[in-house]
C-alpha cells in the first residue's frame, strides 16, 4: 500500500476533448507538492478530479484507498480543498462557513462539539480569518474570503489539503502568511499529511514547494512534462517549452531559493 496520494492514468475529457492524458504521478507525505503549468494546462481539472468533482477514467488513491470507494464525507476525512473562487451561501459569516469544514467530523444533525470549536478556532486564529469572522462572507474582499476558504480548509483537519491557487488574492504579506504556515502544519504529522497547491508563481513556488509538477497541454490533453524538485523542473529549457517563452533563472542570495523571471 502506498502512502500519499496516487493518480494512476488519470484522464478527463470535458465532452469530446480530452484535457487530461493518462496521467500517473504518486505525492509522498511530509511534502508541499506544487502544481504549475501554463493557463489552460489543466491545473483544476486535476485538482477536480482528484477531489471527484468531475468524472474521470483511472485511479485515484489516498494511503491505497480508492477515492472512488468513498462517500463524499469520507472524501471529505481524506482531503480538504480550496477552491479557486470560494463560495458561501448567503448571509453566512465567515465562522458559518469554516464551521462548515467540520461536517465530515460531525455525527449528523450534531451541534458543534468542543473539539469542532477548537478546529475552527485554530483555522480563524492561524489564517488571521478571526478578524472578520462574524461579518457576512459576501460582505469581504476578495482576499480576506481566500484566507476564510483556507480557514475552512485548515479547519477539516484532513491529512490531504488541496489547494487551488491560494494566494491569488492576496498581497504579499499574506502570500507570505498563508505558504510559510504550509511546512509547520505538515510537521505536526509529516507520516500522513501532504499539501498539493497550485501557483503560478514560479519563484513563489520554487521557495515553498518540495517537489513541483509542471503540466503542459499536449495535442491530446495535458501531460506531465516533468516532475520533482525545484531545482530538477525550473529549467530554461523546460520553462521554454512550457510557457512559449524565454526565462531567466538564478539562484536568489537572499532565499537560497530558485528566481524565475519572465524575460
Ligand atoms: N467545465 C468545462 N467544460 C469544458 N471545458 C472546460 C471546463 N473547465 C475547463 N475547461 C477547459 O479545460 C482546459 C483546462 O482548464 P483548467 O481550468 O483545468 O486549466 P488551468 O490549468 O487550471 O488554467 P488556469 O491556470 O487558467 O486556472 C481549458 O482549456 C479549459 O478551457
Amino acid at each position: 500500500m502506498s502512502a500519499g496520494l496516487s493518480l494512476t492514468g488519470l484522464t478527463v475529457s470535458y465532452g469530446p476533448r480530452t484535457v487530461l492524458n493518462e496521467l500517473s504521478v504518486d505525492l509522498t507525505p511530509g511534502r508541499v507538492h506544487g502544481l504549475i503549468g501554463p493557463n489552460g494546462a489543466g491545473k483544476s481539472t486535476l485538482v477536480k478530479a482528484v477531489l471527484g468533482l468531475i468524472a474521470y477514467e483511472g485511479s485515484v488513491t489516498v494511503s491505497g484507498r480508492s477515492l472512488a470507494s468513498m462517500n463524499p464525507r469520507q472524501r471529505a476525512r481524506h482531503l480538504a480543498y480550496l477552491a479557486q473562487e470560494t463560495s458561501s451561501p448567503a448571509d453566512f459569516t465567515g465562522r458559518q462557513l469554516v464551521e462548515m469544514g467540520r461536517y465530515a467530523r460531525q455525527s449528523r444533525f450534531a451541534a458543534m462539539s468542543s473539539a469542532d470549536e477548537r478546529a475552527v478556532d485554530a483555522a480563524l486564529r492561524l489564517t488571521g480569518a478571526d478578524a472578520w469572522a462574524q461579518r457576512p462572507v459576501a460582505g469581504t474582499s476578495g482576499g480576506e474570503r481566500q484566507l476564510t476558504g483556507l480557514a475552512r480548509a485548515l479547519a477539516q483537519e484532513a491529512p490531504v489539503l488541496v489547494l487551488d491557487e491560494p494566494i491569488s488574492a492576496l498581497d504579499m504579506s499574506h502570500e507570505m502568511a498563508v505558504l510559510c504556515l504550509l511546512h509547520p502544519w505538515l510537521d505536526e504529522d509529516p507520516a500522513n499529511r501532504l499539501v498539493v497547491v497550485v501557483l503560478h508563481d514560479l519563484s513563489l513556488a520554487a521557495r515553498f514547494c518540495d517537489d513541483l509538477i509542471l503540466l503542459t497541454p499536449g495535442r491530446h490533453g495535458a501531460v506531465i512534462a516533468a516532475h520533482g524538485t525545484p531545482d530538477d523542473v525550473l529549467t530554461v529549457d523546460l520553462l521554454r517549452a512550457a510557457y512559449g517563452i524565454d526565462v531567466d533563472v538564478r539562484r536568489s542570495p537572499v532565499t537560497d531559493s530558485l528566481s524565475v523571471t519572465a524575460l
